[in-house]
């Protein structure tokens, strides 16, 4: 009574401070995680880090595996102890062995994947057209799908393809791999469960004056006791090394393919005066994307001096991008060499080198935060300066934008969703539980049109400008989405931060900025093909010219279509 007593307390103890140590570790985990995915370079993520099996819950998982393992090895040490004690000394050994019999059969005829280093890859291609077609259930795909009434294609195309893939076993591969087990084994490992009690009635019928009635009890007791916790201290050990092994997963994330150089330098370089921007010089600077088979850029050379305004301009998949992407330490260069300040890029801290470009792009995301954060994130250290993001926001255009919102700069735009889930409830019951589900689901998700988050990514930006830590500003073509009005106004706000920056503008439509250039290149297949100024490039009447005149041509047409309205 007193072990049953004292038992149940230690569970119920066990319990309580369970789910808090689960909770602890899990939330460690996650924010390891999170971390190293934030840290993540681009060439990580197109190398597709897997991080399919590093999950938050595998510390805890791992730790609770462990302890079990110990409880179940101690637990087979007493069971054994109490079976020699109840048979004569010369039993108790072979007994054991019968008893042990059973768990190491299933031990070593058993196959798991979980332990062994394996690769899985789905190559049936109905399987995989299956699972594509299963994917245009996605919201992402609801327009194109609804605008392009393809349902009655979509269906009787996923039916034809699950027809297709017929019998094909399509379950997690790990399971399959256990299933394979001969019939012989299954067998073997059934009649070795009743070794021992075949033992002690054989015993019980030929030496019945060494085996009594109570010992044939307590033995079968014994017996079943040892089975079960034999079984699960095999299982634990089994599973202790998968869990290690998820565990060490998470660790692994630590040293994924962050390919991007560091050095040690400072950036700016300590004890030199830096107000003039960022010095860059690209020699003969080649560079391809992992996995691509053909150069974004080839053999680039060119020289951008502090504190100048230069503008790319070049047909699409000419390479104006990936020199933005190069100069704001996104990529390394393949070959050639990358200088900034005259020191290679690669000596300098990378941190450094980051801190001190910003890039405004039309592939800005917002952040599931207020508006507020997603403008003043962009200088962490003044978050919360509501004077400095207010200013920001004017600068980008997206004072409008913010004040239509129904919680003004604490708009959340795609609040990310917390536990949510009904059981029982349905929208149209005329319940208070009814109504409250009703209110929940339809409570609209605030969203903003193509242009507007472009103001607001662009606000963010300004914000960026205002860390006296950035000297080297690129804007790739971020004006895609941005009305021509808009979009001058923008770049007339840009100029006006320039002071004490090296700036790099990508655009298609250059007309107005050329004046402010001091450098243009114009790009083809990842070459630069003519670079000068306006002036310079006209007077070469080439690949520029060509370009500028058919702007001017749009430039007038939009004037003229402008004027009539
Ligand atoms: N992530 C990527 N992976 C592989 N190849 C890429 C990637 N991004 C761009 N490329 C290729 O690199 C080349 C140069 O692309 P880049 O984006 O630099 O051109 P761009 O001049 O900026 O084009 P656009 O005017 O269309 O924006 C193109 O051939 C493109 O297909």
């Amino acid at each position: 009574m007193i072990c049953m007593v004292l038992t149940t307390a230690v569970d119920w103890w066990r319990a309580r401070i369970q789910s808090k140590m689960k909770e602890r570790l899990t939330s460690e985990f996650a924010r390891y995680i999170l971390r190293s995915k934030l840290e993540t370079d681009l060439t990580g993520v197109q190398a597709n880090v897997s991080s399919r099996h590093s999950s938050e819950a595998s510390g805890w998982y791992t730790f609770k595996n462990l302890l079990d393992t110990v409880c179940n090895v101690a637990g087979v040490v007493a069971q054994l102890y109490l079976s020699s004690t109840l048979l004569s000394v010369g039993h108790a050994p072979i007994f054991t062995v019968l008893c042990l019999a059973r768990p190491i059969l299933v031990a070593v005829s058993s196959k798991s994947l979980s332990s062994k280093p394996h690769l899985v890859q789905a190559n049936d291609p109905h399987f995989l057209r299956m699972k594509s077609l299963r994917e245009l259930g996605r919201p992402m795909y609801r327009q194109d799908i609804l605008t392009g009434d393809i349902v009655e294609h979509i269906c009787p195309e996923f039916r034809r393809a699950v027809n297709l893939l017929g019998d094909t076993d399509i379950r997690d591969p790990s399971l399959q791999y256990q299933r394979s087990n001969g019939l012989a084994s299954h067998i073997l490992t059934k009649l070795a469960r009743d070794l021992p009690m075949l033992y002690y009635s054989a015993n019980a019928v030929y030496n019945w004056a060494g085996f009594n009635l109570t010992a044939i009890a307590a033995l079968h007791q014994c017996e079943s006791l040892l089975h079960s916790t034999f079984e699960s201290a095999f299982d634990s050990v089994w599973t202790a090394a998968e869990q290690v092994n998820l565990a060490k997963a998470v660790y692994d994330l630590e040293h994924v393919v962050h390919k991007m150089e560091s050095g040690d330098l400072p950036y700016p370089p300590l004890g030199r005066p830096h107000e003039q921007g960022m010095a860059v010089e690209l020699r003969n600077v080649s560079f391809s994307y992992a996995g691509s088979t053909s150069n974004a850029l080839n053999n680039v050379t060119l020289s951008i001096k502090a504190g100048q305004l230069i503008i790319i301009v070049g047909a699409n998949g000419s390479g104006k991008s990936s020199i933005v992407k190069l100069l704001t330490s996104l990529y390394d260069a393949t070959s050639g060499s990358i200088t900034v300040d005259g020191e290679d890029i690669r000596s300098y801290r990378l941190t450094d080198r980051r801190h001190a470009t910003a890039a405004l792009t039309q592939d800005h995301h917002l952040f599931p935060l207020s508006l507020r954060e997603n403008i003043g994130i962009g200088n962490p250290a003044h978050v919360a300066d509501m004077g400095m993001i207010r200013t920001a926001a004017k600068q980008g255009g997206s004072e409008g934008v913010i004040a239509k919102q129904a919680e003004d700069f604490e708009t959340v735009l795609r609040q990310a969703f917390g536990t949510q889930y009904s059981n029982g409830v349905k929208t149209t019951d005329k319940t208070l539980l009814g109504e409250a589900f009703d209110k929940i689901l339809m409570t609209p998700a605030a969203d903003v049109s193509g242009g507007e988050r472009q103001r607001l990514a662009a606000s963010r930006t300004f914000m960026r400008f205002t860390s006296s830590d950035v000297k080297l500003v690129c804007v790739d073509e971020p004006s895609a989405n941005l009305d021509p009005e808009a979009e001058l106004q923008l770049f007339n706000n840009l100029r006006l931060v320039r002071e004490g920056k090296t700036m790099v503008f990508v655009t298609h439509r250059f007309a107005h900025l050329t004046k402010h250039a001091d450098l243009i290149l114009c790009m083809k297949e990842g070459a630069i093909l003519e670079s000068g100024t306006h002036e310079e490039l006209m007077a070469l009447d080439g690949e520029y010219r060509k370009m500028s005149e058919i702007q001017a041509k749009a430039f007038i047409e939009f004037q003229d279509r402008k004027s009539h309205l």
